[in-house]
């Protein structure tokens, strides 16, 4: 018995080193891989041959086990029992070893769905599951067929491994027979079985895994465009990070558990039930003890493996909040240098780091006092079914291989009520992820970005009439900003606004851009509402937008430029550029036009990246160019050489200049002073 223990002590350690294996960290690839290890017709002979690796210790211990057994054969019962205690202790521990794993996955769970399911968890929509499951419905009834035929295949084995057992048992006991004649029928059978059963379970694992990775990629892709489709008015509302996680973890989420509640749901449920039939053939009396003790220690596991995903949880979050101090210092970096706060950046950080190893480390208690008190259950009801099980041998009710078919049947049905369990948290975060994508995919954004009218180019004139416009921006409703605020933009005619900060002038920009459509009023564009006119045609063709902070795409300067019009040939690019001033320093460059910028064009200067995106928005030829401070964010002699691409620019075209400096207006045909979110003054 103490050689027993101990053997069990250090299968905990590879499996422990298993969980930190990096590709392991996901419940899925775990449980696969543990499923692998464990299932009996898996391919867990042959990785038990392989040195240094779990099962192979499992395996050492259990022919040590066997031979020893073996070794001391005496009376029929007990030799029978040795007999069985060998491999009975291997598949036991290979039970153990997937409930460890079972556990481990679980616990360590990386997933951080909770971390962004701060927000109340919207409704899981089966309608649009099905849209993304139409598609691949063959495949996925291919995968249910062959899964629930691998967990009927796992439902025999027990009884055809007593078979086995039990012309062993045999063979010791009368020595008459041929042994290799008698065992060849159900080692043959059994062999048979295990080559069926793998093929099965490669079968549905390769469908399954096309069907989701497949309903995954078309999740990501409508989700993507659907988030695309939104007003500008749903980005103030919505974090860009959790948008990024939508599209990442919880599709991911959603995957992981499409899958497993699938595959594994279907194959536990039926082993479970097949099992306990089994079971109740074999043996009612032994059937009835393990009624009793297995649920209820499958329910103290789940009890604990909830309290334990819960400490998980809180970890990770913690670990979330102090890569959110990292990331947070590391996108500023210029400004966290420029106050030489390297220092307290640092303390911020070590703080929630020192927070989240504490947590980590209780964790880690949690998970070995857990992974301690299962492998005491397990062991104890291995004991208790030998105990039992023996008596009921040598009472001549039950046969050496009746126990081993017992044995293993019992141990299938623990391991699949425990994945159930397992299962069903699994599923409840699949269907909160599910969810979190589902509600994005249906919403509808209220300004179309398609559809309605076109000017035809050579009627435009680019006159624009904002009437009687009242606005307050969605995120602040009671704020009014424009209040009954008119104003004309003349047909290739400049007109500036100024105004006190904050009084509205950038809002009258994204106005006509139709970033929101006003509260009250109309803006015309050569007479019509430009609701009735289309967004794309409106934004791609017409306006031309030019703000303080540009902001360039991690390509190319050619490919920056080419943005504003993509079917724009090298030549019409090279043209904006010259036209923006930025031919000559773009040239300069050792990769001219083909130099990558850095993301948000951060190896370009604040003027640099200003002509760019002056080129960008000249390349569509804008009837309509909007200049919303557009060089009060340069030195002088940036500015000047800005001023002078814009003076070029806007000729022949109507223009809104947005400003605070008189300076940057001095070609305005108009000037309009604004307050409390009117003109008060025309000059
Ligand atoms: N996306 C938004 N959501 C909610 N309120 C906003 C949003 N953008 C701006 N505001 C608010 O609207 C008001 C007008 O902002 P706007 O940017 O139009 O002012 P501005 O006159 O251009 O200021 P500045 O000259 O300082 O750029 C401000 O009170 C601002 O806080």
């Amino acid at each position: 018995m103490f050689q027993f223990f101990c053997c069990r002590a250090n299968i905990t350690v590879p499996v422990r080193s298993l969980s930190l294996y990096p590709r392991c960290n996901k419940t899925a690839d775990i449980w696969r891989l543990s499923r692998w290890y464990s299932s009996p017709g898996s391919n867990a002979y042959s990785s038990s041959r392989q040195p240094g690796n779990a099962v192979s210790r499992i395996w050492s211990f259990t022919q040590g086990a066997v031979r020893q057994s073996t070794a001391r054969t005496s009376k029929p019962p007990g030799v029978a029992l040795r007999f069985i205690l060998g491999p009975a202790v291997l598949t036991v521990s290979a039970r153990l070893f997937c409930h460890v794993a079972y556990c481990e996955a679980d616990v360590n769970n990386n997933t951080p769905v909770e971390v962004v399911a701060k927000n109340p968890v919207p409704e899981f929509k089966w309608h649009i599951l099905w849209e993304f499951v139409k598609p691949q419905l063959f495949a996925l009834i291919g995968a249910v067929v062959l899964a629930f035929g691998a967990a009927i295949l796992n439902i025999q084995i027990p009884l055809i491994l007593g078979d086995l057992v039990n012309v062993v048992a045999r063979y010791l006991r009368e020595h008459t027979r041929s042994y290799v004649q008698e065992i060849r029928g159900p080692a043959l059978k059994l062999l048979g079985l295990y080559g069926i059963q793998g093929l099965l379970t490669s079968g549905y694992i390769i469908l399954l895994s096309r069907v989701g990775e497949r309903v995954a990629a078309d999740m990501r892709k409508t989700l993507f465009a659907s988030l695309l489709r939104q007003d500008v008015a749903f980005f103030d509302a919505n974090k860009t990070g959790q948008l990024v996680n939508r599209l990442t973890a919880d599709i991911q989420e959603f995957k992981s558990s499409f899958k497993l509640v699938i595959s594994q749901g279907l194959r536990s449920v039926t082993q479970t039930v097949g099992c306990f039939v089994s079971l109740y053939i074999i043996s009612p009396k032994l059937t009835g003890l393990t009624v009793v003790v297995l649920p209820c220690l499958v329910g103290a596991g789940a009890l604990i493996g909830s309290v334990l995903r819960k400490l998980s949880r809180l970890a990770q979050e913690q670990v979330a909040k102090a890569t959110g101090v990292a990331d947070e210092a590391l996108g500023n970096v210029r400004t966290v240098k420029a106050f030489a706060m390297e220092e307290r950046e640092l303390q911020l950080y070590a703080y929630e780091v020192d927070k989240s190893c504490e947590m980590n480390e209780n964790l880690g208690a949690g998970i070995a006092v857990f992974q301690g008190l299962s492998n005491i259950a397990l062991n104890c009801i291995v004991l208790g079914t030998i105990f039992a099980g023996g008596t009921l041998i040598s009472n001549n009710e039950m046969s050496p291989g009746d126990l081993m078919s017992f044995l293993v049947a019992s141990q299938t049905v623990q391991r699949s009520l425990a994945s159930i369990s397992i299962l069903f948290g699994q599923m409840v975060r699949g269907i909160s992820s599910g969810a979190r994508v589902f509600e994005y995919l249906s919403l509808k954004p209220t300004i179309p970005l398609s559809g309605g009218g076109r000017i035809p180019y050579h009627s435009l004139t680019g006159r624009v009439d904002f009437l009687n416009i009242s606005f307050s921006y969605p995120t602040r409703p009671g704020h009014q900003i424009l209040n009954k605020f008119n104003l004309t933009l003349p047909p290739c005619k400049t007109v500036a606004i100024v105004g006190e900060s904050g009084g509205g002038k950038s809002t009258v920009a994204s106005l006509l851009e139709r970033f929101y459509d006003p509260t009250g009023g109309v803006i015309m564009l050569d007479g019509l509402d430009i609701r009735t006119l289309d967004l794309s045609w409106l934004r791609g063709q017409v306006i031309g937008f030019i703000n303080q902070e540009p902001v360039l795409f991690g390509s190319s300067i050619m490919e920056n430029i080419r943005f504003g019009r993509p079917e724009a040939t090298d030549a019409e690019v090279i043209n904006a550029a010259k036209q923006a001033n930025a031919h000559g320093f773009i040239t300069g460059f050792p990769d001219g036009y083909n130099t990558v910028v850095g993301e948000r064009g951060v190896t370009l200067s604040g003027g640099q990246k200003q002509r760019v995106a002056i080129a960008r928005a000249l390349i569509k030829n804008p009837s309509i160019l909007v200049l919303d401070e557009a060089t009060s964010a340069l030195d002088a002699e940036s500015e000047r050489v800005v001023q002078e691409a814009l003076d070029r620019a806007t000729r022949g075209r109507t223009v809104l200049i947005i400003a605070h400096r008189l300076s940057t207006i001095q070609g305005a045909d108009l000037i309009c002073v604004m307050s409390n979110g009117r003109i008060v003054e025309v000059r």
